[in-house]
C-alpha cells in the first residue's frame, strides 16, 4: 500500500497528501495520489488543490462536508486554517468519521498572492462560468463537477463552508454569508451551529449570486455559508481562529455537538443595498480603514459615481465589504441592516 510520509519539525509522521497546499503552490503531482491514515482513513488527491478523504471501514456517520479555501488568493487566514486542519488528518490527529472535499480553490492566484488573476472566481459559479473561456471559468467548472461526484449519493448529509477573509477589522469580527437558496429558509441548527464556530454575524441574502456557496447550496441542497474569517495581525492570532478550528474538528470528526441548542445564534442582517460601480470615476467616500458592521448614521455620503451618490437612507444601517478597486458593474461595498 503507498505510503509516502515525511516528518514534521516535531517528530510526527504525515502523509505526503496531508502537504496538499504546499503541493497545490508548487504545482507538483504527488507520487502517489492515494495514501491511508494509520487508522485506515483513505486520502485521495482528485487534481490540483483537491483531497477526498473517506472515514476508515464503519467509521462513516453519513455527513459530506465540503470545506474549500484560496477561492481568493489574498486570502491567507482561511487558507492556513484548511492548511492545518489537512495536515492533522495527514498526521492522524484529527480522525475523520465524515467524507471530506477539501479544496484549494485558486492555486494561480494563490501562488500570486492576489485576490484574482483575472476574473474573481466567486462570481462564476452557479454555471456562470459558461459563457467565460476564461482559466478562472475553466475552475469553476472543474469545481463544480467535483463537487457534483462528491454529493452524488442521496440521503446524506450535505455542509460546505467556503472559507473567506474580508481583509480589513471587522466590529463582529468573524462572520459568515448565507446564500439566498429558493423557498428555503436556512435552518435554525446550521446558525447555531456557526455560533460554535466563533461566527458572530450572518447576512442572510434575499436573491441569487454566482458564489461557491451559493453553488452547493442551491445545486445540491447543501446547508452552505461563506464564511468570513477573522483578520489576525501580524504575530497575533485571535481566539475565534481557534474557536473555528475547535468547531471544524468536532465537524470532521462527528463528534457530539454539545449543547448546541444553548448558544445565541449570531446575528442576522439582510442587504438593503448594493453599491456597484458603474465608471471609472467611481469612487468610496468612506475613510480606507473603516471596519466592515461599522454603522453608518442617516445622510452619511458612501461613494460618488458618475451622475450618482450613494447617500445612507436606511436606519440602522452598515457597511460591509467597502472596495473600491473592482471591475465596473461589480459590488463596491453593502449597505446591510439588521433582519426582522
Ligand atoms: O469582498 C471582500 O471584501 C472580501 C471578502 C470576500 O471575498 N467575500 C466574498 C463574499 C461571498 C458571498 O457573498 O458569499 C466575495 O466577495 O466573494
Ligand atoms: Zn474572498
Amino acid at each position: 500500500m503507498a505510503r509516502t510520509v515525511t516528518t514534521t519539525t516535531d517528530g510526527a509522521e504525515m502523509l505526503a497528501l496531508g502537504r496538499l497546499l504546499a503541493l497545490t503552490v508548487a504545482g507538483q503531482v504527488p507520487a502517489e495520489s492515494v495514501q491511508f491514515t494509520d487508522d485506515g482513513a483513505r486520502l485521495q488527491w482528485l487534481g490540483e488543490g483537491a483531497l477526498e478523504v473517506t472515514p476508515a471501514n464503519g467509521q462513516d456517520t453519513g455527513l459530506d462536508l465540503v470545506l474549500s479555501a484560496g477561492v481568493h488568493g489574498c486570502e491567507l487566514i482561511p487558507i492556513e486554517l484548511l492548511d492545518r486542519l489537512i495536515q492533522a488528518i495527514g498526521r492522524n490527529e484529527i480522525r475523520p468519521r465524515a467524507r471530506l472535499l477539501l479544496l484549494f480553490c485558486n492555486p494561480p492566484a494563490m501562488r500570486q498572492g492576489v485576490r484574482r488573476v483575472g476574473s474573481d472566481l466567486n462570481r462564476l459559479f452557479c454555471g456562470r462560468h459558461a459563457d467565460n473561456l476564461s482559466d478562472e471559468a475553466s475552475r469553476a467548472a472543474q469545481l463544480e463537477a467535483w463537487v457534483a461526484q462528491f454529493f452524488s449519493e442521496s440521503g446524506r448529509r450535505r455542509w460546505h463552508y467556503d472559507l473567506h477573509s474580508a481583509m480589513r477589522a471587522s466590529k463582529l469580527p468573524q462572520f459568515a454569508v448565507c446564500p439566498w437558496v429558493p423557498d428555503r429558509e436556512v435552518s435554525t441548527e446550521s446558525l447555531l451551529r456557526l455560533r460554535q464556530a466563533a461566527v458572530e454575524a450572518v447576512l442572510v441574502q434575499e436573491k441569487p449570486s454566482g458564489t461557491f456557496s451559493a453553488h452547493t447550496a442551491t445545486r445540491h441542497g447543501a446547508e452552505a455559508f461563506t464564511l468570513e474569517m477573522a483578520e489576525a495581525a501580524e504575530g497575533t492570532w485571535p481566539d475565534c481562529l481557534d474557536g473555528f478550528l475547535q468547531a471544524a474538528r468536532h465537524w470532521i470528526e462527528a463528534a457530539p455537538s454539545g449543547q448546541l441548542h444553548m448558544q445565541q445564534p449570531p446575528k442576522a442582517f439582510r442587504l438593503s443595498r448594493e453599491i456597484i460601480k458603474r465608471s471609472e470615476r467611481f469612487a468610496l467616500r468612506l475613510p480606507a480603514d473603516i471596519e466592515n458592521f461599522t454603522a453608518l448614521p442617516i445622510g452619511t455620503l458612501l461613494a460618488e459615481d458618475e451622475g450618482v451618490r450613494w447617500v445612507v437612507e436606511e436606519p440602522d444601517a452598515h457597511i460591509l465589504f467597502p472596495l473600491a478597486d473592482v471591475a465596473i458593474g461589480e459590488r463596491a461595498g453593502l449597505i446591510v441592516v439588521p433582519r426582522g
